[in-house]
């Protein structure tokens, strides 16, 4: 991670602009309740008009200075020429620097690998779409986009060197139907339209027989499958492993406009790495395919993260010094607070919310008791939305 340590001096005057790149508020730590903290600062940075935080903190009788982790950026270049401006104007002795822009590697867009956020704001596709969940090599994945061009496919992953593998395949191989995603399946559903989906892969899915909540197949998933899929689409379950199997016959038995077809060791076009291995050591291959007789209402999200009240930031960190609440399927946080120097009622509250397996940390920027999301409002899945009606909740007391 690219930072200075710098001999210690005063700190710059905010605001400051030199060539692109501004200083534009310092904020500092506030945490009375706890004496033994080293204080901290926020530099909140804007360069080529885009935002995020520098971190300065002593490191003996010097200066830290590093980008805040939870508001870096890409390209990292941003980050590092903000940080030698900032230790250049302040005109401090470097002690130790590692922010040079050498031979910085090119971070490269890939056009098959998707952001989250192109899926919850431009992704849209006249062809029918199919999903494979947990992807893995990928050979199930490349024989079915093979064998259909006319279908969209999407391939969720978590484990990012299968992603790598595939992406070097499809490009190999120039197969331009799919779309790629390094996200977790759980949640990813809520962010496709309804009635759009032909078929969801989900093959050999980790069986977490000892933590049954990490499955991929819930009775929230289900619902978030049914309703994404077409009528006659189907949501197809292929595993080595008995117990899940049962456990998946269970939670899909008796659903409203839907049935369920079981096979053992149906034989596929196409083998994956995990049923191959399984097959070798005589395991039996279970299936169970849901098809779905469902239409549903078009989901619309179009819920508002703005905040239509103001607060009295001082008087609010001195009374809340960190909450955290845990409800049913999301929680809240609220970590840390810091005090933009020289100006009141002003400040950034730290905070760590939504849904247990894919939390997110934001700032809430506080500028004369205005209240925003800081780098923009969080995704709106339902865990998200959920927490910032709590936020929204602790915060108007
Ligand atoms: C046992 S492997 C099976 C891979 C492949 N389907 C096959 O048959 O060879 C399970 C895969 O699911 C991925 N995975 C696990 N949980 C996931 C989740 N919540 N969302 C997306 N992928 C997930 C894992 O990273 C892993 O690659």
């Amino acid at each position: 991670m690219p930072h200075i340590v710098f001999e210690k001096n005063n700190l710059l005057e905010t605001p400051l602009k030199k060539g692109e790149i501004e200083f534009l508020f310092t904020a500092v730590s506030y945490h009375p309740e706890d004496k033994n903290r080293k204080i901290e600062y926020k530099i909140a940075t804007k360069n080529r008009n885009v935002d995020f935080l520098l971190g300065i903190k002593e490191k003996d009788d010097n200066y830290l200075i590093k980008s805040d982790k939870t508001t870096r950026i890409s390209p990292v270049s941003y980050i590092k020429d903000a940080l030698n401006s900032y230790v250049l104007e302040n005109k401090s002795k470097i002690v130790f620097k590692n922010t040079t822009n050498l031979k910085e590697k090119k971070e490269q867009e890939n056009r098959y690998l998707k952001d989250i956020d192109f899926f919850v704001e431009d992704f849209k596709s006249d062809k029918e779409i199919q999903i494979e969940i947990g992807f893995g090599s990928g050979r199930h994945l490349l024989h079915q986009a093979k064998q259909n061009p006319n279908i969209q496919f999407i391939g969720l992953e978590i484990h990012y060197p299968s992603i790598e593998q595939l992406l070097k395949q499809l490009e190999l191989q120039n197969i331009t139907n799919v779309l790629v995603v390094n996200y977790d399946a759980r949640l990813f559903m809520e962010f496709v339209e309804s009635n759009q989906v032909g078929k969801i892969f989900v093959h050999f899915p980790v069986p977490w027989d000892k933590k049954p909540h990490r499955r991929i197949y819930s009775n929230e998933f289900i619902f978030e499958a049914l309703r994404v899929l077409k009528v006659d689409g189907t949501l197809e379950l292929r595993t080595d492993s008995r117990n899940y199997f049962d456990f998946c016959v269970d939670l899909l038995t008796n659903l409203d406009k839907a049935s369920i077809k079981i096979d053992v060791n149906r034989d596929l076009e196409v083998i994956s790495k995990y049923e191959d291995r399984w097959k070798k050591q005589g395991k039996n291959i279970y299936d169970v395919i849901l098809t779905s007789q469902r239409e549903d209402k078009k989901r619309e999200i179009n819920y508002d993260f703005g905040f239509d009240f103001s607060i009295n930031f001082d008087n609010f960190i001195k009374n809340v010094f960190s909450k955290a609440l845990i409800i049913k399927n999301f929680f809240v946080h609220i970590e840390e607070f810091y005090k933009i120097l020289n100006r009141d009622n002003s400040g950034l509250i730290k905070v760590t919310m939504g849904n247990f397996d894919r939390p997110i940390t934001k700032y809430l920027l506080v500028i004369d008791g205005k209240i925003s999301y800081y780098q923009g409002e969080p995704l709106p899945t339902s865990s998200n939305i959920e927490a910032d009606k709590k936020l929204k909740e602790i915060l108007a007391k």
